[in-house]
């Protein structure tokens, strides 16, 4: 993928959809930067021009070394959180007020962070915590905080978060 591929990989799915478009834009410039030793140097004020924009201003907090595949909708941007350990595969949707994180363990480490896969529709006020990993094709509903692996063709909902396989099983496009 050359420069301007990277950077505009989620442009289509974003149509009508300027926040989200300019966001991911601007994510797309500062993880190319980060993902290439050469641009990480050069890139660094860009790095922090990144940072408190999207961060400060727009509120939301896309590390930009966390690894994102192609296609991501960005509904809503506001309030998103993720650690950079985050993985995110391709072809998934974001809203807001969501959280994607890890949390503290009884000896006081930290986990790791959820491991997200391709098609993953994630609704508006989720919580997906911890070292789980939630397989492709999957509907997170709005609300739900996820702290257990979610199977593939899925529909998780609630407060813990219960996975039903879903009725529907087209991929989620
Ligand atoms: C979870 C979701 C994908 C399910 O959609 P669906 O397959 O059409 O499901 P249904 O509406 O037929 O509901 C099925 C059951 O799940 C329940 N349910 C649906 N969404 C729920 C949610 N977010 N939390 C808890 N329960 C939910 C329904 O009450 C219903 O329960 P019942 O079988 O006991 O009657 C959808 O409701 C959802 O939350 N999508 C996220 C959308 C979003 O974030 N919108 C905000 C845009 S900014
Ligand atoms: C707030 C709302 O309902 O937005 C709808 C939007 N298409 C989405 O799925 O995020």
């Amino acid at each position: 993928m050359n420069f301007f591929e990277f950077i505009f990989q989620d442009w289509r799915v974003n149509k009508g959809n300027v926040k989200g478009r300019i966001i991911l834009l601007l994510f797309r410039i500062a993880n190319f930067c980060s993902t290439r030793k050469i641009y990480y140097y050069i890139g660094f004020i860009y790095l922090l021009f990144y940072r408190i924009l999207v961060e400060w201003f727009f509120s939301i907090e896309i590390p930009w070394n966390v690894k994102i595949g192609k296609n991501l909708s960005l509904f809503h941007g506001q309030a998103l959180v993720m650690t950079n350990q985050v993985v995110i595969g391709h072809n998934c949707t974001l809203r807001q007020s969501t959280t994607i994180g890890n949390k503290q363990l009884a000896n006081g480490n930290y986990s790791t962070s959820p491991i997200i896969g391709n098609y993953v529709d994630i609704g508006s006020n989720v919580c997906i915590i911890g070292s789980i990993t939630i397989n492709d094709n999957v509907l997170i509903g709005s609300g739900a905080i996820v702290v257990k692996d979610v199977p593939p063709y899925s529909t998780v909902t609630g407060n813990p978060g219960i996975a039903k396989p879903r009725k529907d099983t087209t991929p989620i496009v």
